[in-house]
């Protein structure tokens, strides 16, 4: 790799200087679209919907702050579920990084990450991406892979570690091309590339992103690409910097994020048909839902398929209340009784909008505690960042929207308050939102409490709705009974 971290120098590119080495990058265009490099903001849409601003989720953005706050493996006890192209050959997992017979610049790489063993998404996933291509009388044929696992078990690491597997570094043409929804996750992934070849410095890796302007004459030299798929298009067809036909290995990642971006699909196919029948195509999901299934059909022919559960949560563990209040003041005097009755470690508050979520923080700061805020407006640093610092411990209680919340390990916050209960689009109520907030995994089968606020018919009927989906009887607690509420954190 190459010593000076492009991505590195990238991220600083606003205060210093557009040029690196061969590559030069430009001023971005003003607006110019998702790949257009700029500091990574918190792109959550603030939907105005009458008075209160309703924050949607934007999953690109979500995606890069699990990436952020993912600073070490994900555990899971699940099952890995393999399915092979061959159910005849023999499945091939590792244990150890050894069995794979990396180079050595390779394997120092990965012992230097901190990476003991492979994880389970990789135990299966490495060898077979690693494993030379079947050669049939009509050509050979790569082992594609379709892998799916949520954010942190270790895809991005499994996939950089075969790009660089593959590559000749004799070779000065571009033979890896990863494509990533937006710049910013290009560029995370990119770091990842570039730590792991940090002891293989005759690799070296471009990033194909607006701004990043070319001359057509330019035969990139670097033997890994990673971009966002117009650039990548742009320089495989009209610049032609890159020739598809010497790509032995594309990978797709986030090909959920990817599809829910106009354009992406049809881009990431047509970058697709350009490469050569023998190229390994490899695509990374977090989720599976039906659309990004089909996407995934016509990107990788003839694929092996890994899926990871996620773990099951559950509410067994939880003891769920209910508050019925006449306002949002009230439910705050309600919110100040617990507080005052029991004593909570960690606490997460959430909100349906940003301006509650900042009202709410603001006055419980007034009384004296120690609060942390995430809310849509902030840049995906800054909510990774707050997030962090909940996680050591620095705050006790952290109000949140909803799109801030996921991929915060909830195990070690003890109580969970719904100030306002989670509602989809429709105003029903949304079942998986709320497991996902109180839910317990059962590895980890911590007792919690959760108490939910309710101020109005609308949010007496979601709970209803909820009590009923889930089959279990949410009691009602009376804040205004010390004895009763002490009685709950038994
Ligand atoms: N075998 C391993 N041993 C220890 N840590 C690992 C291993 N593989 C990956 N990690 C670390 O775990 C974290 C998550 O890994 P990685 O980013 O590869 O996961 P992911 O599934 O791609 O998630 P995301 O899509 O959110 O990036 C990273 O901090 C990475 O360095």
């Amino acid at each position: 790799m190459a010593t000076d971290s492009w991505a590195l120098a990238v991220d600083k590119q606003e205060s210093t200087t557009d040029s690196f080495g061969s590559l030069v990058i430009r001023s971005p265009p003003r607006g110019g679209g998702d790949a257009a490099p700029r500091k990574a903001k918190g792109t959550t849409k603030q939907v105005e919907n009458g008075t209160e601003g309703e924050e949607k989720e934007d999953k690109a953005a979500q995606s890069l702050l699990n990436k952020m706050i993912h600073t070490s493996l994900v555990n899971t006890t699940n099952q890995v579920e393999v399915l092979q192209r061959d159910p005849n050959s023999p499945l091939y997992s590792v244990k150890t990084f050894e069995e794979l017979r990396l180079k050595d610049e390779l394997l120092r790489g990965v012992y230097d990450m901190g990476f003991n063993r492979p994880s389970k998404i990789q135990e299966n996933a490495l060898p077979m991406m690693l494993a030379e291509p079947v050669y049939y009388p009509s050509g050979s044929r790569p082992q594609n892979l379709i892998a799916q696992s949520q954010s942190g078990t270790g895809k991005t690491a499994a996939f950089a570690l075969a790009m660089l597997s593959h590559v000749d570094p004799a070779n000065k043409w571009t033979q890896c091309l990863c494509i990533a929804p937006t710049y910013e996750l290009a560029l995370q992934t990119g770091k990842v590339i570039e730590q792991m070849g940090k002891f293989y410095p005759e690799v070296k890796l471009a990033y194909a992103i607006r701004g990043n302007k070319l001359d057509r004459e330019t035969k990139l030299q670097e033997q890994i690409v990673i971009g966002t798929p117009g650039t990548v298009l742009d320089w495989c067809s009209k610049l032609k910097i890159i020739d598809p036909k010497k790509i032995s290995v594309f990978v797709l990642d986030e090909a959920d994020v990817m599809i829910a971006t106009q354009g992406h699909q049809d881009q990431s196919i047509r970058i697709q048909r350009m490469l050569p029948n023998e190229c390994q195509m490899l695509l990374f999901s977090a989720t599976f839902e039906d659309s990004v299934w089909k996407f995934a059909e016509r990107v990788v022919p003839d694929p092996n398929i890994i899926k990871l559960k996620r773990e099951e949560e559950t509410l067994d563990t939880i003891k769920q209340y209910y508050v019925l209040c006449n306002d949002k003041d009230e439910k705050f005097t309600a919110l100040c009784n617990i507080y005052g009755a029991i004593t909570i470690a960690q606490a997460m508050i959430f909100c349906h909008t940003r301006r509650t979520a900042g009202w709410l923080s603001a006055e419980l700061t007034k009384e004296g505690h120690v609060v942390a805020l995430l809310s849509g407006e902030m840049t995906v640093e800054q909510r990774a960042a707050i997030i962090e610092r909940f996680r050591e411990g620095k705050e006790k209680v952290l109000v949140t929207t909803n799109v801030c919340s996921r991929g915060i390990d909830v195990e070690q916050v003890s109580v969970v308050i719904n100030f306002d209960l989670p509602m989809d689009k429709d105003g029903n109520a949304d079942n998986e939102t709320y497991l996902h907030r109180i839910g317990r995994t059962g590895r980890f089968g911590k007792r919690g409490l959760a108490v939910n606020m309710i101020d109005s018919k609308q949010s007496m009927n979601i709970l209803n709705q909820i009590e009923e989906h889930f089959n279990k009887k949410i009691n009602k607690l009376d804040t205004d009974d010390l004895d009763e509420i002490e009685k709950i954190s038994n």
